[in-house]
This record gives C-alpha cells, structure tokens and sequence, in this order.
C-alpha cells in the first residue's frame, strides 16, 4: 500500500522509507584488517543524498562514483540515472588521433577509374611508361597544361610490343616559354635584369636575375655577348608600337628620360663565344618564402640567393695573351633562374607542415613523406627552357658553369639538353668560417643573414624612391639636400 507523506514539496514513497530504514540501521561490523572503501559500488548515504537533491550533491557523487566526469558542474541538467561506466575501448576511439593519408588513391584504383585496369607492368622499361602512362600525363599535371593537353587516339606510337596501342593517350602541348617583361633592379651586388617568364605548362611566374652590367655600357663593346631574352626581343606584333617595346623591357643600355632605344630581334644564328672568356656563371633556384622573405634560418636558401647573385656579381679577369699586357676585367655576367617552386615542389602550406613534423623529431625527407609528398616534386624543363630563351647552355652557344650542390639537378639539366661546362660548388658561408677561423662565426651577424646583402640597403634608386614618398605621399621624413646625396 502506498505511503504518502509531504515533507518539504518532496513526495516520499515506500521505496523512500526502506532506504531511510536502510541508513539509519545498525552498521555490519567492520572486517577485521580491512578499511572501509569509499568508492564502493553503491554507497547508500550518497544515493539517498543524490536522490533526495542532486543539486547539493552532486560534486561528491561525480567525485566518488565517476571519476571520468571532469567537471560536474559543465553537465547541468545531466540526467546521472542514465550514466553507465565507460567502454575502455569506445573512450580509447574517441581520442583524437594523429594520423597522415595519401591524398592520392592507390595506382591500381586510379587505373580503374580510368578503366585501365590490368594495363599496369604491361609496358617494358621506364620510358614507355612514361609515354603511355595517362597517370603521368593528365592528372599530375598543372590545370594550364590540363587545358592545353590535347587527347589523341594516335598521338604517340607504341614503345614496345606489348604497350597500349588502342589506349587514347594525352599529349601535353610543347613546351613554350616567354619573357613577358624586363627591367633593371639595382642589388647591394651591382644592378641586375629582373625578366618575368610566363609558360603553357604551369600557371607561375618563373623569374630570371640576370646580372650583365656591360649592357650599359653602350660605347665600349663587351667581349663577351649580350645575355639577352630572345622572346622578349621578338617582335610581338606588327602594330607593337616603340613605347610598347620599350615598357616591357626591349631596350638596349639603361633607360633613361634621354635614353629609349628599343632592341632588335636577336638572330638565332648569331651564338658568338670565345674561349678566353669563362661560361657564365648561372644558378636554378627554388622559391623560400621562409628562408628568403622572413629570413628564416631554418634553411639557407635565402643566403644561397644573396651568395649566387653576389658570386655571378664579381667582375671577372681575362688572362691576357702576353705576358707584357695585363689581364682584362669585365664586369660579372650570369644569370639566376628564380623557380616558383617553393618547398621542393611541395608548395608552402605543405612546407608549414613539414616543418611541424621536423620540430616532431622527423628530418626534411621523411616529413615530406608522411605527408604525401615526395622528398623532392621538382622539375626543370622550365629552367631549361628559360636558360635557352636567354642563350645559355645551349649546344652552339656558351656553356654553363652551375652553382649547386645537387647531383639531381645537374643530372635533370642535362637531361633537358643544357650543356653544364663546370658544377661550381656552393659552400654555406657559416661552413667556410668555421674552416677559415671559429671565432668568426661565434661572432658573425644573425639578424638580416639570410637577407639579400644582409646590409643597409642605399644607392640613387632608394633615395629618388624615398623622396618621392616624402614630396608625393607625404611620408615623414627628414629630407636630404641633393649635396648631402653626393
Ligand atoms: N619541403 C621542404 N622544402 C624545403 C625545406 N627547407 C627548404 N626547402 C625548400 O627547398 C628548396 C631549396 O632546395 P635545397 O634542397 O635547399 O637545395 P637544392 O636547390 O636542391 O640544391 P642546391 O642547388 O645545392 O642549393 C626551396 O624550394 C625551399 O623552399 C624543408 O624543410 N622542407
């Protein structure tokens, strides 16, 4: 029979009388030798304290009987009539996990997909794969190759018996580059030719540094030939105009208010070269944000550029023929072939990443890997076919000395047809003073290392540019006299 009794706006029951009975009954001796645990399985002081008001109890009710519970107070209205211990399996899922995935799908579901599948190690050797293999030829490459690719049932012949000949196979579109623009930008080295390079395989502006400071001296004729674009000296158009030619950089000497003379057509028969003059000096860079922008000294990048511009910037000496005639200097000439890209091809979100993981104990490669990538994505067709737009290292033409340290990227150069005379080694500048003396690099700079120059930047361009920003814009500075310039 039920029993109802108003205590307090709560309704007892008979089940809440047992329960009281429960409590207030005589305690079962204790065991002897044996505490009294506090985290029994069911502690009747807590429940009943719990069931009569769980909002004064329910700290120690969470702190007792679930300590998987942070913070009980986060739960509210929690309803702990539902609460059942832990799964040690489910709780171990519920942790979030480190984990890397390819971002590619396996070759064979890739094959599949292009309903290819059983055609894979039909082809003998590198080569033909590398021919038939649609993989290679549509979906690795850049979106502005994809648009240019032309598919064609016939378009490559087969390599070998057994290769795909019914296989539609893509093919990419020759490689084509073009200096869209050229101008003079004075270095803490010497002034150099920045040339803007657009191409039809990948959507970057590739860039060229060319340092050949005899350009500008019109009246004594170099030695040596002109490093000049042939692309940007083409005639584009017939309505081209002078001025038109004349902004995008297809001058001679250094433009001035008095000085606009547009340049002529090189002519792709004229490769003249001696052998008294050494090949110019030419370096394949690759983008550092990091290393170059920030001057981050995770890498050295930003200090091979600054070391490669100032190496080609040295004028050179020319051994005379007699002994009774000294040598002849002329000014340094090269090039840097300044690739966009950056992280070893990875791109700079990957390259971020990948520096996590080496901060995780990983090594360059390896963190590359893990994230899908390959240790090195480059390529340098690019480069050698900017190298020939600017008539080095081609085979009727001068040779090249390389600065790297990169078998690869010698061995991809020659690859591309690029005659490679001498690999001129490039020793990072911390390494040749700590051969030279050990105190020069205890006490050599750190802030601005890795910068071009890594000095105070002046000359005739900054201060007309500063001036104007004073004169024009209103910038707030105190402003030199022309004297105090000189
Ligand atoms: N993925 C990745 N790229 C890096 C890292 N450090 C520098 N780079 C990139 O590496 C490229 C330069 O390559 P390096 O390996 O330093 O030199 P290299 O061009 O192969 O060889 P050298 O011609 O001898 O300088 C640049 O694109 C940098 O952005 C890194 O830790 N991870």
């Amino acid at each position: 029979m039920p029993f109802h009794h108003e205590l307090g706006g709560v309704e007892d029951t008979l089940s809440d009388l047992a329960l009281l009975d429960l409590l207030t009954g005589p305690m079962p001796p204790p065991v002897k030798g044996r505490y009294r645990r506090r985290d029994e399985d069911l502690d009747p002081l807590m429940l009943a304290a719990a069931a009569a008001s769980p909002h004064i109890t329910r700290n120690h009710y969470a702190h007792d009987f679930f300590p998987g519970v942070e913070d009980p107070r986060k739960e509210s209205s929690y309803d702990w009539t539902n609460w059942k211990p832990e799964d040690p399996t489910e709780r171990q899922e519920r942790r979030p996990r480190l984990k890397y995935e390819s971002r590619q799908a396996p070759r064979s579901q890739r094959l599949k997909k292009l309903g290819l599948e059983g055609q894979e190690g039909k082809e003998n050797g590198t080569k033909a794969r590398e021919v038939t293999d649609p993989l290679r030829r549509a979906e690795n490459l850049p979106p502005a190759a994809q648009r240019d690719a032309h598919v064609s049932p016939q378009a490559a012949p087969p390599t070998s018996s057994t290769s795909t000949t019914s296989l539609p196979t893509q093919v990419t579109a020759p490689l084509e580059v073009k200096c869209m623009a050229r101008t003079r930008v004075p270095t803490p080295h010497g002034p150099v030719f920045l040339h803007l390079y657009h191409n039809n395989h990948d959507n970057k502006e590739h860039l060229a540094i060319v340092v050949d400071p005899a350009q500008f001296q019109e009246d004594s004729p170099s030695l040596a030939p002109p490093i000049r674009s042939r692309s940007l000296d083409a005639v584009w158009s017939e309505d081209e105009t002078e001025m038109e030619r004349i902004t995008r950089g297809a001058y001679v000497g250094r433009l001035s208010a008095t000085s606009q003379k547009s340049s002529s057509p090189v002519d792709p028969q004229t490769n003249i070269t001696t052998d008294a003059i050494p090949s110019p000096l030419v370096r394949i860079h690759s983008e550092c944000f990091t290393g170059e922008t920030i001057g981050s000294m995770r890498c050295d990048c930003g200090e091979q550029l600054d070391e490669a511009i100032r190496q080609i910037s040295q004028p050179i000496s020319i051994p005379s023929s007699s002994i009774s005639t000294p040598p002849t200097t002329i000014p340094g000439r090269g090039a840097v072939i300044y690739l966009r890209q950056e992280g070893r091809g990875i791109g700079l979100l990957s390259k971020i990443r990948a520096y996590n993981l080496q901060d995780l104990g990983h090594d360059t490669v390896t963190a590359n890997i893990m994230l899908g990538h390959k240790a090195d994505e480059r390529g340098y067709e690019i480069a050698g076919a900017i190298l020939r737009d600017l008539g080095l290292g081609t085979k009727t033409g001068e040779g090249i000395r390389l600065l790297t340290n990169n078998p690869d990227k010698v061995q991809a150069l020659e690859k591309e047809g690029i005659r490679i005379v001498e690999r001129v080694m490039m020793l990072p500048r911390s390494w040749q003073c700590r051969q030279s003396d050990q105190l020069v690099v205890k006490n050599s700079k750190e802030v601005g290392a890795t910068m071009i120059g890594g000095g105070a930047v002046y000359g005739e361009d900054l201060d007309k540019y500063l001036r104007t920003k004073v004169l024009r814009m209103g910038h707030m500075l105190p402003l030199l006299s022309e004297e105090d310039l000189l």
